[in-house]
């Protein structure tokens, strides 16, 4: 039976094996429409917190809760068969002991059915990441920029460059040893991204890190031109959907104001039409 077979589902010692063979290929989805789509291409759905950014209107992914990682992780677990889900513990259910991530990664993985669960931090959240991993939880580790900790970073700025490039070394040296399968390199300058790629027996996955990682991951709704508040460097524009949808939200009130919609097709008539008629 292949590591890709329907009846042994693709887990995260898969994952971690694949480093030095194909690149992974990595998305996030937030709804089991938009899994439907990702699944067939891609080797994990992230269930991202940027889905209170993307699908929930907030200013930055701190606001972000168990109750909708859990609908949104059940959502996209849903729509996938062959990639592997992982779900992001939101801001504020992890970082307090190594018993609280335990216990919210254990609902999330519960609740769901997703078998793994990615955290933010590097050297500090080792000790947790090897809490669960000793415990039956997967961890995919994310260092670099990270997201939640947007108000003590002073921005969604480049980490690592110069003076700071040896911490991320750091992180990403301890993370692996906390036992992480895998580890998000967000927004760490390319060089340093090819330097820890080549350190690291676990895959390293960039987003704004360069060509040099084991994967990349992008935000589904930024690389189909649906989310459109804010474009980083990173994000490149493989349709223009939101586009798409302008106009032909602008072509419905066109014809709704003219009258052009519902035509006659579009009704039913008061009468049941004769047989072999419509
Ligand atoms: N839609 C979306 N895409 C993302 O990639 C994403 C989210 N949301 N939400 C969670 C985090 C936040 N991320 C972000 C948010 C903003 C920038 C940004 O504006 N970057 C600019 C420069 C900003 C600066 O230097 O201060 C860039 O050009 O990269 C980058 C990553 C990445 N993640
Ligand atoms: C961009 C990825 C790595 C992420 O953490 C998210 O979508 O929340
Ligand atoms: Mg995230």
């Amino acid at each position: 039976m292949s590591a890709t077979s329907p009846l042994r589902p693709v887990l995260p010692p898969d994952i971690r094996a694949r480093k030095g063979t194909a690149p992974l290929v990595v998305l996030t989805a937030y709804t089991t429409p938009m899994a439907r789509l990702v699944d067939p291409h891609c080797d994990i759905a992230l269930v991202g917190d940027s889905v209170g950014m993307v699908l929930h209107g907030m200013a930055s992914t701190l606001g972000v809760t168990m109750e909708m990682m859990v609908l949104h992780g059940r959502s996209v677990v849903k729509g996938c068969g062959k990639a592997m889900v992982v779900i992001d513990m939101p801001f504020a259910s992890y970082e307090e002991s190594p018993a609280q991530a335990y216990r919210n990664a254990a609902r999330l993985m519960a609740e769901t059915g997703a078998p793994a669960v990615k955290l933010e931090g590097g050297a500090h959240m080792a000790e947790t990441i090897a809490f669960l991993t000793r415990r039956g939880v997967p961890v995919m580790a994310h260092i670099g920029l990270t997201p939640q900790a947007v108000n003590t970073l002073g921005g969604y700025k480049v980490v690592g460059r110069e003076d700071e490039a040896d911490r991320v070394m750091q992180d990403a040296l301890a993370v692996q040893e906390a036992g992480a399968f895998a580890v998000v390199l967000e927004k760490v300058p390319m060089g340093l991204a090819g330097r820890i790629t080549e350190r690291l027996e676990i895959p390293t996955i960039g987003i704004g890190a360069g060509a040099a990682c084991d994967g990349q991951v992008l935000v589904i709704d930024d690389m189909l031109g649906l989310f459109t508040e804010f474009r980083p460097r990173f994000v490149k524009r493989y349709a223009e959907l939101g586009k798409a949808a302008d106009e032909a939200i602008a072509a419905y009130a066109a014809d709704v104001r003219a009258r052009a919609f519902p035509a006659e097709e579009h009704g039913f008539p008061d009468v049941l039409p004769a047989k072999g008629q419509k």
